[in-house]
């Protein structure tokens, strides 16, 4: 079963002026920014309520994130939810006909481990689960 809603991922071309745009519209400054190498992208994160926002810039020309702003405008670029066990969620997926996007867990930003369904099997919504990594 999922639970929260972890964050909802923006795909931004220019990190520092959509941190500060972010910064001003939530009335907050970041509490983290994050180098995710093996995701090729920069991330910045906010805070709002009991969820979060991850500003996503990609930092290599392969990356979803790259990819993605060179066919689409900045938004919304993926909605994640908080698992307590990302094996157990993804079995369970695999086994109801969602396409997973890999086949073990990965880690991903702010120590969580991460998977995600592809858009193309959930409604054009590309979907990421988090599990979180513990102290
Ligand atoms: C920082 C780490 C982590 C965290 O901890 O939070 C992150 O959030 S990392 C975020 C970036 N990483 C990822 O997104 C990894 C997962 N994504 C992928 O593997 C790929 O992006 C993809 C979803 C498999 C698409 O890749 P690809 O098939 O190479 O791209 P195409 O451009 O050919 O797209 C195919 C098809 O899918 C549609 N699409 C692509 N991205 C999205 C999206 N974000 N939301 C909705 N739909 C998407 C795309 O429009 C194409 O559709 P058609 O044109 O109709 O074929
Ligand atoms: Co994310």
């Amino acid at each position: 079963m999922f639970a929260n809603l972890e964050h909802l991922g923006l795909a931004v071309h220019d990190l520092e002026a959509a941190t500060a745009l972010y910064t001003t519209l939530l009335g907050q400054p970041p509490y983290k920014q994050e180098h995710v190498a093996s995701e090729g992208v920069d991330t910045v994160f906010f805070r709002v309520g009991g969820s979060k926002i991850e500003l996503l810039a990609g930092t290599t020309p392969d990356s979803a994130i790259t990819k993605y702003l060179s066919k689409k405008p900045e938004g919304i670029h993926h909605v994640a939810f908080a698992v307590a066990d990302i094996r157990a969620e993804m079995a369970r997926l695999r086994a109801a006909g969602f396409v997973l996007l890999s086949e073990e867990p990965k880690p991903g930003a702010d120590n969580k481990l991460v998977c995600f369904v592809h858009p193309k099997s959930a409604a054009g919504v590309l979907v990421e689960l988090c599990q979180d990594m513990g102290a």
